[in-house]
């Protein structure tokens, strides 16, 4: 199946930092790939050479099959897109914000206006000028831009950008009914795990502009666990004892051995007893569970 995008080996240098170093991305439909990162790991620019914004000091991208090219046209009658701080004409109302965005995409008919403004819980806005529109409505004014022309791909730098907790949600909600009813893939950068822990079916972790680590929903879930976690002497031996007694023993970043076997969070003193008995008893044995950010925190400085 065509990648939604395909990315290879997307590098940015400036000249005092190099933004994004050499970059791969491949993502499918249906996916909701989030691009997750501390602020200045290089999303924005990321985000920016995707859409043909920026151009790359070295690398190409693929969007819907199309290779993207600064000031070519295609693929974009396909893909909506919110880039960070988004604009609008601060002395048009927010449907005339729309309107006018309605009609630069070739769209006709008020109806295209009225769904997003509705869609977007833009309704008791509608006539307020943009300009004086809170972060968080200029935000969802921005995303009812992005989806005017119903697009089958969605590109979002930091979509929850000023939204309040409640915003927050709506917006989460919105993705998801897009993603499940629609079928439209989408690609969002942000630097709040927890959010994109609700939000993705997969996350990039980037940092120092490289892309240091994939994980899909389930894997998440995986980390998030508890695991018992035992260190001994001779950490080969005891990892060889757990396996004869039936544990699943994982050697983790930190050369610990990991245990996330029901039976061995339940019981420690069981999982001791194993090491006593074949010589190598445990120098430390603790249950311990990450929260989202130690787990971010061991992904980035692993
Ligand atoms: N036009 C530019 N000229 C020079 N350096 C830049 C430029 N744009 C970005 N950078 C630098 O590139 C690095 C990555 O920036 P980028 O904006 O892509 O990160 P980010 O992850 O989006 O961060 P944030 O969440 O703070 O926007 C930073 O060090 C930034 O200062």
């Amino acid at each position: 199946m065509t990648p939604v995008i395909h990315a290879r080996g997307l590098t940015k240098r400036y000249p005092n930092v190099t933004a994004v170093d050499d970059l791969s991305l491949r993502i499918t439909a249906g996916e909701i790939y989030a691009l997750l990162g501390l602020n200045g790991a290089g999303k924005t620019t990321t985000i920016r050479m995707l859409l043909g914004m920026v151009r790359p000091s070295s690398g190409t991208v693929e969007v819907l099959g199309t290779q993207v090219r600064p000031g070519a046209h295609a693929p974009w009658s396909r893909v909506g897109y919110l880039v960070e701080t988004p604009a609008a004409y601060p002395e048009l109302t927010v449907r005339e914000n729309l309107a006018v965005a309605a009609r630069l995409r070739g769209l006709t008919g008020g109806h295209h206006v009225d769904e997003v403004i509705e869609r977007l819980l833009l309704t008791a806005y509608a006539g307020r000028r943009a300009g004086t529109l809170s972060l968080g409505n200029a935000q969802r004014l921005g995303l009812a831009k992005a989806l005017l022309h119903k697009p089958e791909l969605l590109i979002l730098d930091e979509p929850a950008n000023g939204l309040d907790p409640a915003g927050v949600a709506e917006i989460r909600d919105l993705l998801h009914e897009l993603s499940r009813e629609h079928g439209v893939s989408v690609v969002l950068s942000s630097h709040i795990l927890s959010e994109v822990a609700r939000l993705a079916t997969r996350i990039g972790v980037i940092h120092g502009g490289q892309l240091v680590r994939e994980l899909d929903a389930g894997d998440l879930a995986t980390h998030l666990r508890p695991r018992l976690s035992v260190s001994a002497r001779d950490q080969a031996a005891a990892e060889r004892a757990l396996s004869r007694a039936g544990f699943s023993p994982i050697r983790t970043e930190t050369h610990d051995i990991a245990l996330r076997d029901d039976r061995a969070i339940a019981e420690p003193d069981a999982v001791a007893t194993v090491l006593v008995a074949a010589g190598c008893p445990p120098t430390r044995l603790v249950v311990e569970q990450d929260d989202l950010e130690t787990f971010f925190l061991r992904v980035v400085e692993s």
